[in-house]
């Protein structure tokens, strides 16, 4: 079978901070959107959460045609899917929930949609076991937030055709998305499964009064995060190996590995670290709205993607590399 790839309609289930970036990314491309929400007053929370997020995408650059008035708020799921060129899911993390939304979804849809899911570590495999034509079904796990960030990571199940996780590929290519193809269907694909590691680990940093939260996002972001944006773990410790390279930092930080530096298993949510987390993410919010910060972040991040490409130019590479 073969799947659309030139698509001209996007359509959204689920309208909260995924399911936004997705409708936020889709129309800044000039696609018309359809989006379903069951939640009370979902409509008008996506079309703020649109508004707010314009601004960035008019600054990064709108397709021809991009407009917030070609998104169309419906009642049912079928008639968000119906006519869809391609689906995009983005509803609550639950197996049960997901199992029982696609196999609606993928009845109602055309065959040859492809279906993605925004799970962040989910398997495909479980939730796609009543879809019709589970085929075209795949993973899209994005990174928050969806209108900017360029990774997705594109998982298929035992069901996927491996035509859908390209052709998949080629869609959020299209939508300017950075796909990464993660070929084994594992808990937590690739980035959600580092990224939990270093929440776990922050996680009993305040459990352990070593540090605040306000501490612990320092630590992050005057160092390892700056280098973040441009150079992934293993290729920064090829440097810091020195001439020698990555066998030398092997030599000398291998020992490190076996000293009781990380925890890992994540520490009990008790109420008293639930508090201190919520108490010091306040006191670092200070009297900044989640709104304004958002602006802030979608600055700053538009700074950063810029700076990276106009480097990565200026050294012969291309974006994506
Ligand atoms: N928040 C994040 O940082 C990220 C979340 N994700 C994934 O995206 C998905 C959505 O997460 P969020 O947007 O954060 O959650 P959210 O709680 O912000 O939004 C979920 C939305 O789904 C709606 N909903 C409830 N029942 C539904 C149903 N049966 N069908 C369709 N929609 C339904 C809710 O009304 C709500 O608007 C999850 O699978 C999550 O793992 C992926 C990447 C990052
Ligand atoms: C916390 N999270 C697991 C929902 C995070 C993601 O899935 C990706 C992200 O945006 O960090």
């Amino acid at each position: 079978m073969s799947f659309i790839t030139d698509i001209k309609t996007f359509a959204a289930l689920g309208s909260g901070v995924i399911g936004s970036g997705w409708v936020s990314r889709a129309l800044a491309h000039g696609l018309d959107v359809v989006a379903w929400d069951p939640a009370p007053g979902a409509e008008a929370a996506l079309r703020k959460r649109v508004a707010n997020a314009w601004g960035a995408l008019e600054k990064q650059g709108l397709a021809p045609g991009a407009s917030q008035d070609r998104l169309r708020f419906v009642a049912t799921i079928e008639e968000c899917v119906r006519d869809a060129d391609f689906i995009q899911e983005s509803a609550p993390e639950r197996l049960e929930l997901k199992l029982e939304l696609h196999a609606q979804i993928s009845a109602a849809a055309k065959p040859n949609a492809l279906i993605g899911s925004s799970t962040s570590g989910l398997l495909p495999s479980e939730f796609y076991e009543n879809a019709t034509h589970p085929e075209r079904c795949v993973v899209g796990h994005p990174f928050n937030p969806v209108y900017l960030l360029p990774l997705v990571e594109v998982v298929g199940g035992k069901n996927t055709a491996p035509e859908a996780v390209q052709a998949a590929m080629e869609v959020y290519e299209s939508l300017g998305m950075r796909p990464l193809h993660v070929r084994k269907e594992v808990p937590g694909f690739i980035a959600d499964r580092l990224l939990e590691a270093l929440w776990r680990e922050a996680l009993h940093l305040v459990n352990d009064g070593v540090a605040t939260t306000g501490e612990i996002d320092d630590a992050i972001r005057f160092g390892a995060g700056l280098r973040w944006s441009f150079m992934g773990t293993f290729l920064t410790y090829t440097l810091a190996g020195g001439d020698a390279g990555m066998r030398h930092f092997m030599a000398q930080f291998g020992p490190a590995l076996q000293l009781p530096w990380t925890y890992l298993p994540a520490p009990e949510l008790t109420e008293k670290l639930i508090d201190d987390v919520v108490d010091g993410t306040s006191e670092q919010l200070g009297s900044h709205s989640i709104s304004a910060l958002e602006r802030y972040r979608d600055d700053c991040l538009l700074a950063v993607l810029e700076a990276v490409k106009t480097t990565k130019e200026k050294h012969g590479m291309s974006f994506t590399e």
